[in-house]
């Protein structure tokens, strides 16, 4: 009998039915993947599962049983655990209080709640999953990887019988998300049943045992994971075209080619490279490897080109948080990797290029200081962050699509008076909207209404119409669609064709070595590694990144 069944799910919203009589079956043990494009509904989905929806039509059964879950306590009480994609932890409580969180119903038949002994015991429960957490540390103060961490070890230590999980991976490291295969793998072996949600194809094939197929609120397909590969689940999701895209992106030769004419590829970029004895390959620039080391442009190809002209940004000597300087050039054209385990510095790093984190050391764009940095000083220079984390730092959830894009897009729109050209306005907006495929196309909608892909792809095209000259860019395509991902690679490879300077923050590391032409590797906020990515492959960089893991042990 299965664990879990949902029969004929029906839920609208104000602006319409967006699943039409959905059904799902988990059986006892089973990881069950659910996936879709952005919108398709499996959050909502899932929220119906965790009581959050209680207005919705349909039933839900459990071990054949009708249940009432209409509350997120009854969800609870029925053994049902679901971690969401957007965080639902108290910043000012601590990382082992936010764990006991979940915990304190069940022991409200004590008098007192002994904070120190829920503590104790949260710290119990991580190290049980091993998940390293600082557990006295606020959970604000967290990254967005330990907060998804958080996440999980609270609700492992529910102990449910169903647990789902709304795209946990989008926010890990490699290292992590093994990790959590591992956990879920064994949480199954123990009979548990578990929905899992993510955007990548590949990990559903090899994780999951079967898949539901959503597409507009409908079910298009249910089959067992061994039936199809990725490009097989690509093109159930949104159609042949996805699947092409995939294919596509594949294909390109992670050469630095396929970037912008301001950095042709890299002339050793055909020739084999040499394998250092660790797997990183780099004839051509020996990599720097000590902390200190800048990561000035290297040797040869691409770099040398780089390095010629005026680089549109330029770091130096930028020392965050007292870790060595790091130095920097990026050329205008140019897209600059960053690949590192989460708490390598990555996001520190570029907060504090924009200066919304405390540093020293200069920044420069397009040969002029910025001087007393800001964010919103460095944003009229043209350098623009896309952050990692979009609700608290990104959007306005509460503005429609247009004021979220307009807010730093106008810069095209204004008459000589300064005014705001209505039609210009529009025309802008709705540009963006329809490059990036934001669904609903309807720049009217409240941007908290949205799916969590399609906020991610407003915030982009926001950034993508202010004309910048330097685009940090942190984790852009996390929780994004296949189609719309690669969408998004295409949109970074034109604006640096467009002569924008860019710096992908990413953990896909196929991501990474598609669209840039020089690599850093961080470690504990310090550059660590610099390489040439036409010389290096995944399993190089993979090495480059866990080789400073093995060094720091
Ligand atoms: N609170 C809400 N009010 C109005 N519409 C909503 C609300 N929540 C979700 N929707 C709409 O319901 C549809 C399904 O959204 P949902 O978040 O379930 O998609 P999803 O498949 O989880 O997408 P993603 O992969 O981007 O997370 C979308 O059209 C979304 O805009």
């Amino acid at each position: 009998m299965a664990i879990l069944e949902m029969t004929g799910i029906r839920k609208s919203f104000a602006s319409g039915e967006v699943l039409h009589g959905v059904d799902l079956t988990v059986e006892h043990g089973e990881i069950h993947a659910l996936i879709g494009h952005n919108g398709a509904g499996k959050s909502t989905l899932m929220k119906i599962l965790g009581g959050v929806h209680p207005d919705h039509e349909g039933t839900i059964a459990i071990d054949g049983e009708p249940v009432s879950v209409r509350t997120p306590k009854e969800a609870i009480e029925h053994g049902i655990a679901v971690i969401y994609q957007d965080f639902s932890l108290v910043p000012q409580l601590t990382v082992a209080e936010n764990i006991a969180l979940g915990r304190e119903p069940r022991l409200g038949a004590a008098a007192l709640v002994d904070h120190r002994e829920l503590a104790a015991r949260s710290a119990r429960e991580a190290a049980r999953v091993g998940i390293d957490l600082p557990m006295d540390q606020p959970v604000g103060r967290l990254g967005v990887a330990g907060q998804q961490l958080t996440e999980i070890v609270r609700a492992l230590a529910q102990e449910p019988r169903i647990l789902v999980m709304d795209e946990p991976t989008a926010r890990l490291a490699p290292g992590e998300r093994e990790r959590l295969f591992a956990i879920m793998r064994d949480l199954a072996e123990r009979g548990v049943g578990i929905v899992y949600i993510s955007h990548f194809l590949d990990e559903i094939t090899s994780v999951a045992d079967r898949i539901t197929v959503l597409r507009d609120g409908d079910v298009v397909a249910r089959l067992e994971a061994g039936e199809t590969d990725a490009d097989g689940l690509a093109r159930l999701l949104v159609g042949d075209d996805a699947a092409d895209h995939r294919r596509a992106a594949a294909a390109t030769p992670s050469a630095g080619g396929v970037m912008s004419p301001a950095a042709p590829p890299a002339e050793g970029a055909t020739s084999p490279a040499t394998p250092a004895p660790d797997g990183v390959t780099s004839p051509a620039t020996p990599a720097p490897d000590g902390a200190t080391s800048p990561a000035t442009p290297a040797a040869g190809g691409v770099a040398s080109r780089a390095g010629a002209g005026t680089p549109g940004l330029e770091v130096t000597d930028l020392v965050v948080a007292g870790r060595p300087p790091v130095s920097l050039r990026v050329a205008p054209g140019e897209i600059v990797g960053i690949a590192g385990l989460v708490g390598s510095g990555r996001s520190r790093l570029a907060k504090a290029i924009v200066g919304a984190a405390p540093s020293t050391g200069t920044v420069a764009v397009a040969g002029r200081a910025l001087r007393r940095r800001t964010p919103a000083r460095a944003a009229r220079a043209g350098v623009l962050l896309i952050p990692e984390d979009r609700k608290t730092q990104g959007l306005v959830m509460t503005g429609t699509v247009q004021d979220n894009i307009e807010l730093t897009a106008l810069g095209g729109a204004l008459t000589r008076a300064g005014l705001v050209r209505r039609a210009a306005r529009r025309r802008l907006v709705a540009d963006a909207v329809k490059r990036f495929q934001v669904r609903p196309a309807d720049s009217g909608r409240i941007v908290d209404t949205l799916s969590g892909g399609n906020a991610q792809k407003v915030l982009l095209a926001r950034a993508a119409s202010a004309g910048p000259k330097v685009l940090l860019l942190d984790q852009p395509t996390a929780g994004v669609d296949v189609g719309a991902k690669a969408e998004i690679a295409r949109q970074i490879e034109r604006l640096a064709r467009d002569g924008v300077a860019v710096v992908l923050i990413s953990d896909d590391l196929d991501e990474l070595l598609a669209l840039t032409s020089r690599l850093l590797v961080m470690h504990t906020g310090a550059v660590t590694t610099t390489l040439n990515t036409a010389d290096v492959d995944r399993p190089g960089l993979l090495s480059a990144i866990s080789r400073v893991r093995k060094e720091a042990a």
